[in-house]
């Protein structure tokens, strides 16, 4: 279900696609198209343009499609006489869910449930489940604090117009570089781009150093152990700097690698050592596995590769697994209906699709294959480093979840530009790494046809 290779007619955006952004922005901002696609021939690791072109595909809608484009297994459920009434009605899931809601969501979500947990909540998109997430938290904080689950007549009056004690003054503790959606509370907790923030109001919440890792990560062993020392030490003193504020730190929230921020690693020490000052200091931990999870890193969650049998307290999830939501312990559970709540609470269509995407996953041993790909992806590109010094440099990756810098931003774009022009499609991240995010299904095969592009691409420069 896949064609042999890229296949180029015009420069991309072709005249189809500068008509059709010309009528888009017509109605909407149009300033982040990059070219529209045909999604019905539009297949497997290949993605079709309206003017016909046929490119290679590593940046998959912003790493969100797990199988390519028109897969097999998912075009047949939709033949299926049964899948018809989960797909044409959209049910309020909260009140009135399907019969076979349970069900499905054991064959589904919970049947790839991270270490730990066994309750989980869908929501529609990243953003709005780490929103929930975060309320969660602060639920579970403030009714641990209380020593029960009963609001005083004060909490619930001054709640209503947003004050204190109803309204109380925690805090989330993020990352520089990490993010986690644009929604107001996401966006208190993500500092990768200003342009993502600027405008917008904030709230007074640490903020703690990210490890920046020098590479090859063997040859800098202990200055990455240093770094990674010196923000473990910052982030427990801004922990200890927010309670002596008033404003104690309710949850951690990270992510396995920081992407939007650059494709910044950190070692599984690094996450062991940070569980474990959220334990100390009575916070919850919420791994946001939004991009790394699905199995693009070679394991199913990205903080598997940690190698712990309780990662976390919420592990929240979207792109890849077709519908937004997050996992969480026992004690997460709001203590009372309509605290987490909203309208769809997902969309059991999506359950559906994921069932299907989680059997082509086993049937084809994709994690496997991910593995396989992203070695020989990986070792291409130190191949390139290695061959362009002045461009290229810290390549790095787990699974296929690649990305290597380069000189300046500039060079990135043109770079980025010049490979679509020849078949292949890239996504930038950070201010200047290109991070490779292909489908499952990216084979070995695949990698050699983007590294030969890609070779010729960095020649021209
Ligand atoms: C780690 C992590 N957490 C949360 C989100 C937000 O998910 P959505 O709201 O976009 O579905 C994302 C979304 N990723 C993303 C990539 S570009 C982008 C954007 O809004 O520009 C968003 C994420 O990578």
């Amino acid at each position: 279900c896949d064609y042999d290779g890229p296949a180029m007619k015009t420069q991309v955006p072709g005249p189809r696609s500068q008509e059709l952004t010309k009528q888009l922005g017509e109605i909407q901002n149009v300033g982040a198209v990059n070219f529209f696609c045909n999604y019905n021939e539009s297949r497997g690791n290949y993605l079709v343009d309206v003017d016909g072109n046929r490119m290679l595909d590593l940046y998959t809608q912003i790493s969100s499609i797990p199988l390519g484009y028109n897969h097999p297994a998912l075009i047949k459920l939709m033949a299926h006489p049964d899948n018809l009434s989960t797909i044409v009605n959209r049910p309020a899931l909260g009140i009135l869910p399907p019969g076979n809601f349970p069900e499905k969501l054991m064959e589904s979500l919970l049947s790839v449930a991270p270490s730990g947990m066994t309750r989980v909540q869908t929501m529609a998109c990243g953003s709005c489940s780490n929103e929930n997430a975060y309320k969660a938290m602060f639920i579970w904080y403030r009714n641990k604090e209380r020593g029960h689950n009963t609001p005083s007549a004060e909490d619930l009056s001054s709640c209503m117009v947003n004050q204190g004690p109803g309204c109380p003054d925690l805090s989330i503790l993020s990352f520089m570089g990490g993010f986690h959606g644009r929604t107001l509370g996401c966006l208190a907790t993500t500092h990768s781009k200003a342009i993502h923030k600027v405008d917008v109001p904030s709230l007074d919440w640490p903020i703690a150093p990210f490890p920046k890792l020098k590479y090859p990560l063997e040859e800098f062993a202990r200055e990455n152990a240093q770094e990674e020392a010196r923000c473990l030490e910052e982030a427990e003193d801004q922990i200890v700097k927010w309670r002596h504020k008033g404003k104690p730190v309710a949850g951690i929230v990270i992510e396995p690698i920081q992407a939007e921020g650059g494709d910044n690693h950190a070692s599984p020490e690094f996450f062991k050592s940070l569980r474990n000052i959220a334990r100390k200091h009575g916070c919850a931990f919420h791994v946001d596995e939004v991009q790394t999870g699905g199995g693009c890193t070679g394991k199913f969650w990205a903080h598997e590769h940690w190698g712990m049998d309780d990662p976390g307290d919420i592990v929240s999830f979207s792109k890849k697994l077709l519908t937004g939501g997050f996992y969480h312990k026992n004690e997460l559970q709001a203590d009372q209906p309509y605290r987490i709540f909203n309208t769809w609470m997902g969309d059991p269509s999506k359950n559906l699709f994921l069932t299907e995407v989680l059997n082509v996953i086993r049937t084809e041993n994709l994690l496997e294959e991910v593995t396989r790909s992203g070695k020989a992806l990986l070792n291409g590109l130190y191949e390139l480093q290695t061959q362009y010094p002045g461009i290229l440099s810290r390549a790095r990756g787990q699974g296929t979840f690649c990305a290597i810098d380069v000189c300046d931003d500039a060079t990135r774009t043109s770079i980025i530009l010049k490979a679509r022009n020849k078949g292949v499609v890239l996504g930038g991240c950070g201010d200047r790494s290109i991070r490779f995010r292909p489908a499952l299904v990216f084979k070995e095969y695949h990698v050699h046809l983007f590294l030969n592009i890609f070779n010729d691409v960095l020649a021209q420069h």
